[in-house]
């Protein structure tokens, strides 16, 4: 179509009004808040995608919808740009823009005039391929976005349910087919033979470690896991728990990822599933963050964190490069965010370069892009690894003078076969995390063992305005309101290896005040130390004061 056909985006539209006085955001991850709320978000969403795609040139786009560890009742969608990245930030805005037109002649305004900046050339192909998690509302609100697409004319490809990283997986699959960056078969199937395919020869010959437990947060992380463990189970043995993904209210209830971090805890229902030593670990409810963890023989939970996981794939890489024989040529770094524990970061810096960068996948991802090989990973488990063209090409066409050269470099090609570059993806994190574990004979004990978390304490502390709060130096220090930092680093000092910053968070009406000391009890106080501060400097009010605040 040349132009927008206004009567069939009228008509649609009039199906899915948007509720009045609710504002919403394309935030860090994408619109998320009651899936109830999301009917006229996910029409626009429908209309944007196909506008993202038209404007690409009918480069096929990505749409999930998801609320990832959030409860069950919330939903939200994000889209993926053709590489498989996240949505270009300048469409954020557009997105935003669109999501809060008042009423159809309002949208239509809003629409047509972004056709006209953008200058959109209807006259292109749009293609959008897209899925959805296990959420009861999942179905309504994909049907709504389907009528976001018809109403644009544009094509859709239905991906069903399946996790976050697929999706990513799928779009990079489409646009590179045929091409030689072609990435993969672009079907569920061409994913988990690229996998587990992968994942065989990196393990081959190697003992069979014992099963691994998996709490699939009874979301659509369980039938992934299940489809995976069919094809990889005569190296792996994978036990599947949590994967109720039709039980009301089951989603990342006590159980998952986000679970396993915030509680540090292990979930309850996995109380008997586990035996001392065995390895098990959550996903969350779109299977794109991982956590490991271990009970020891004296009953004691330890949690493998995204910090773990990033010290033991960085330093497995890094020794492969050496073996290799390519130490030097290529640059290999990390990527963390303030959360990161201050023992990893230590670990890490005394290996290979590290930067830190403010909370947010997008900028964990394109930092990493600035190595020849990046490691990225957040605490709470989301990350992964970047290859650049330079490094691929450098490790495809390399000419190895020695076996031991020869193997190591054919395991950083199959490393890059296992490893979905695209996003964090908890399915092939774990098959990383079992790659290594087998390579280096470690039981969770010994990975756990590669450094001592700093005992550490994240605070959520109510205010009255989040939006006054500034920051800088990848957000561990506040700019505003002025003078707070001074009374922060004052406090700070008095602690023993002591580190605490504040920053307004992305997701929630809250802002977070993380904390770490080298004694359990330091930290704490610290944590609620630091949180009074905040509270009673911005106006918190005092009958309602968290009693645990100093
Ligand atoms: C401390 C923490 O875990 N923050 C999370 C959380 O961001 P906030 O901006 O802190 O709300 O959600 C983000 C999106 O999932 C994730 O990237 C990030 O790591
Ligand atoms: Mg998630």
């Amino acid at each position: 179509m040349a132009t927008i056909d206004v009567e069939e985006v009228r008509r649609l539209s009039d199906l899915h009004p948007k509720p009045a006085l609710i504002r919403f955001q394309y935030g860090t991850a994408g619109f998320r808040t009651l899936g109830n709320t999301l009917d006229s978000v996910l029409f626009r969403v429908g209309i944007i995608a196909g506008l993202r795609s038209k404007k690409l040139d009918g480069k096929t786009i990505g749409v999930m919808v998801t609320a990832s560890h959030n409860p069950e009742p919330d939903n939200g969608v994000k889209l993926v740009d053709p590489r498989g990245e996240m949505l270009e930030s300048s469409w954020e805005t557009h997105a935003t823009t669109f999501s809060n037109a008042a009423t159809t002649e309002d949208f239509l305004f809003v629409l047509d005039a972004f056709v006209k900046t953008a200058k959109i050339d209807l006259s292109k192909p749009a293609r959008v391929v897209y899925a959805r998690d296990t959420r009861p509302s999942g179905p309504a609100l994909v049907s709504a976005f389907e009528d976001g697409l018809k109403a644009i004319g544009a094509e859709g490809r239905d991906a069903g349910v399946t996790t976050t990283p697929i999706l990513h997986y799928l779009v990079r699959s489409i646009n590179t087919k045929g091409t030689k960056d072609a990435y993969g078969e672009d079907s569920e199937q061409g994913y988990f033979a690229k996998l587990s395919e992968a994942f065989k020869k990196l393990v081959a010959g190697r003992a069979t470690p014992p099963p691994l437990v998996i709490d699939c947060a009874n979301g659509v992380g369980a039938p992934a896991a299940a489809k995976l463990s069919g094809l990889v189970k005569e190296n792996l043995l994978l036990v599947l728990e949590n994967t109720s993904t039709t039980t009301p209210g089951a989603l990342n209830n006590s159980c998952g990822a986000d679970y396993v971090k915030t509680a540090q805890k292990l979930p309850p229902s996995l109380a008997s599933k586990l035996n001392a030593g065995q390895r098990g670990c959550s996903l969350d409810g779109d299977a794109d963050r991982l956590m490991y963890f271990y009970i020891d023989e004296g009953g004691k939970f330890h949690m493998l964190d995204g910090d773990k996981i990033a010290a033991l794939v960085a330093a497995f890489i890094v020794e492969l490069v050496k073996t290799a024989g390519l130490e030097g040529q290529l640059n290999i770094g990390v990527v963390q965010t303030a959360y990161a524990n201050g023992a990893s970061t230590k670990y890490l810096a005394e290996r290979l370069p590290v930067k830190c960068v403010p909370t947010g996948v997008k900028h964990l991802h394109h930092a990493a892009e600035h190595y020849d090989i990046g490691v990225y990973f957040e605490a709470n488990g989301h990350g992964t690894v970047l290859f650049s063209p330079t490094s691929q090409d450098k490790l495809t066409t390399y000419e190895p003078s020695t076996p031991a050269q020869s193997t190591a470099l054919t395991h950083l090609i199959n490393l890059m076969q296992l490893i979905n570059q695209t996003v964090g993806d908890a399915l092939s994190d774990m098959l990383l995390v079992e790659v290594v574990l087998a390579h280096k004979s470690y039981s969770g004990v010994e990975w756990d063992s590669l450094y001592a978390d700093l005992p550490n304490r994240l605070v959520k502390v109510v205010v009255a305005d989040r939006t006054i709060f500034k920051t800088q130096d990848a957000e561990r220090q506040l700019v505003s309101p002025p003078g707070l930092q001074k009374k922060i680093d004052e406090i700070v000092q008095r602690y023993d290896g002591g580190r605490s910053f504040v920053r307004p968070s992305g997701t929630e009406d809250v802002v977070r005040v993380y904390a770490e000391s080298i004694f359990r009890p330091q930290a704490d106080e610290l944590a609620f130390r630091i949180a009074g501060l905040v509270y009673d400097e911005t106006g918190g009010d005092p009958a309602q004061r968290p009693k645990e605040f100093m």
